[in-house]
């Protein structure tokens, strides 16, 4: 195996933070983490994607120690690509001119998305996104919280976990991770150094 995507678990209920099912999944990674083992190559690709994805990565790293460590990621993509979505809907632009805003911290309710070093694409070149919203207050806050509960609002209207926008995301991840991003531009993964 060169890549690989770690879709195995139980998802998050309406009402639930992803770490409660924290004990259901990581016997679940304890086990994942076996089989990669066995069948992984020696600089196997690691994505997690079940939650609560940061744990469940590093249940990863300490269960299946021959892969890298540098190699076990964990699914943050698909909170950078919401935080684009929120600022080109914002700004009426296309979601593919914003770029480089940075998800720091668990795929959770307490990340914190980052706008401070992001652009967008202008006639007149790239400009800083706080510049062109001129609203720290909504940056500050509105923008924030809609990125940390987004996966919490799909499942209340849709009682299911986002799925599209998730797989499209894991897509992206991979994608930038074999072939890398474009000069000057760069994504986020989550990582268990
Ligand atoms: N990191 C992220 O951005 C996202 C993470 N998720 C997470 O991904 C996970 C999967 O979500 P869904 O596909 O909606 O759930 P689902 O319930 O549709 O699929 C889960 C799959 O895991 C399998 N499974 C159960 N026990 C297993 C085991 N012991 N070993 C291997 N596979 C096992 C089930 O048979 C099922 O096919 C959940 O933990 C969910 O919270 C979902 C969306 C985004
Ligand atoms: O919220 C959930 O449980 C599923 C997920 O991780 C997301 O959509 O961000």
């Amino acid at each position: 195996v060169n890549i690989a995507v770690m879709v195995g678990g139980f998802p998050r209920k309406e009402g639930m933070e992803r770490k409660d099912v924290m004990s259901k999944n990581v016997s679940i990674y304890k086990s994942q983490a076996s089989a990669l083992e066995k069948h992984a190559a020696a600089n196997c690709k690691v994505l997690v994607v079940a939650n609560p994805a940061n744990t469940n990565a590093l249940i990863l790293k300490e269960f299946a120690p021959s892969i890298p460590e540098k190699n076990i990621t964990c699914l943050t993509r698909l909170d950078h690509n919401r935080a684009l979505g929120q600022i080109s809907e914002r700004l009426n632009v296309q979601v593919s001119d914003v770029k480089n805003v940075i998800i720091w911290g668990n795929h959770s309710s307490t990340q914190y998305p980052d706008v401070n070093h992001a652009t967008v694409k202008t006639l007149a070149g790239e400009k800083p996104v706080r510049e062109l919203v001129k609203d720290d207050a909504w940056l500050n806050a509105e923008f924030i919280t809609t990125v940390q509960q987004r996966g919490a609002a799909i499942i209340k209207a849709r009682k299911l976990s986002s799925a599209l926008s998730a797989a499209s995301s894991a897509c992206d991840h991979i994608r930038d991770w074999v072939l890398g991003t474009p000069e000057g531009t760069w994504v986020s993964m989550g990582g268990v150094l």
